[in-house]
């Protein structure tokens, strides 16, 4: 499956929030929607979800018109909305079967789910009575109890504790390796690195980064390099580098790499080359990847 989001243009009370957001999303990988508080992120997955309309703008999956009623879509929001006052297993199958699935198959998915997040033991207590963490498992499984086809996850992680952050990430990534369409939106940059293959960056409601994860970090470091000499040559490394400042500009120590930044017409070759001319034994040599979040900061991060 492959969905297409083009030219998506939404406004509040005559306020526009969303200016032409466009982005593709294919099933087997998953897109991390990132951007800072009132960028734009649960607008449009609302806007998939069908809760609310576009003024303008569409959305197609495999070229045809996606309307959210017609797929399997399972949906954590970030308003969490289950019933505090009922029991779990009460509103979780009456949900699954309102999802059209069958009361056996409900009955046998909700132990299954129930036994794989670690709240077996909660099936028969009423929601409001679990912990915040606890309710949060409840509210997944329902998300996934349906095996839907398409998996939209807004902040999954908040009011997890490590251990079930751990659950969660295993259970995250068996959806996507299942061939599911996984839209993941998250503050939590270590797990949007962990699990997107793909990015959306929006700022003030336009996209302002998207791509590939790895070939945008690659991109975003392309004239910094990472050198680990050998232990042998620790000793005069440091001197090596500070002959050839005509070739870098500057260079930081990270533990025992060395980040250097290669000078405008400098080629990563001539550096190397140079480097084994001196008799330096270079056992890491690669292009520098920034992180997530320097990118980022970079990308999101200006005040109005
Ligand atoms: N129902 C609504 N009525 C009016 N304005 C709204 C409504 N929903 C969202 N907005 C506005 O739209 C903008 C985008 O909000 P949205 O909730 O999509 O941001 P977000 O990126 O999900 O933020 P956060 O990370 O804080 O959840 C904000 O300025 C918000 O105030």
């Amino acid at each position: 499956m492959k969905l297409e989001v083009h030219d998506l243009h939404k406004s509040f009370q005559g306020k526009e929030v969303l200016h032409g957001i466009s982005f593709t999303i294919e099933s087997g990988k998953a897109l991390g929607l990132l951007g800072r508080n009132g960028a734009g992120k649960s607008t449009t997955i609302r806007i998939l979800m069908d809760v609310f309309k576009a003024n303008q703008g569409t959305l197609l999956m495999d070229g045809k018109p996606f309307h959210a009623k017609e797929y399997n879509i399972g949906y954590l929001p970030e308003e969490r909305g289950l019933y505090p006052k009922k029991k779990v297993s009460e509103q979780l199958l009456y949900l699954a079967e309102l999802r059209g699935m069958k009361k056996a198959e409900a009955k046998s998915n909700l132990k299954k789910w129930l036994k794989r997040l670690h709240i077996e033991e909660y099936e028969s207590s009423v929601l409001e009575t679990l912990s915040k963490g606890n309710q949060q498992k409840v509210q997944l499984a329902q998300t996934l109890m349906n095996d839907p086809d398409i998996v939209i996850l807004d902040e999954p992680f908040s009011g997890l504790d490590p251990v079930n952050s751990q659950i969660l990430q295993e259970v995250v990534q068996e959806q996507i390796q299942a061939g599911k369409l996984v839209i993941f939106s998250s503050h939590q940059m270590n797990y949007v690195e962990e699990f997107c293959e793909d990015i959306v960056i929006l700022h003030h409601g336009n996209v302002v980064l998207q791509g590939n994860l790895k070939q945008i970090k690659k991109a975003f470091g392309h004239n910094r390099l990472v050198l680990r000499p050998n232990e042998s040559c620790a000793g005069t490394f440091e001197d090596t580098l500070k002959q050839c400042q005509n070739m870098i500009n500057l260079y930081t120590k990270q533990a025992e790499d060395y980040i250097v930044e290669l000078k405008e017409g400098i080629d990563k070759q001539m550096l190397f080359a140079y480097l084994v001319n001196h008799h330096i034994d270079i056992d890491v040599f690669k292009i520098y990847e920034a992180s997530l979040t320097d990118i980022f900061v970079v990308k999101a991060g200006d005040e109005e």
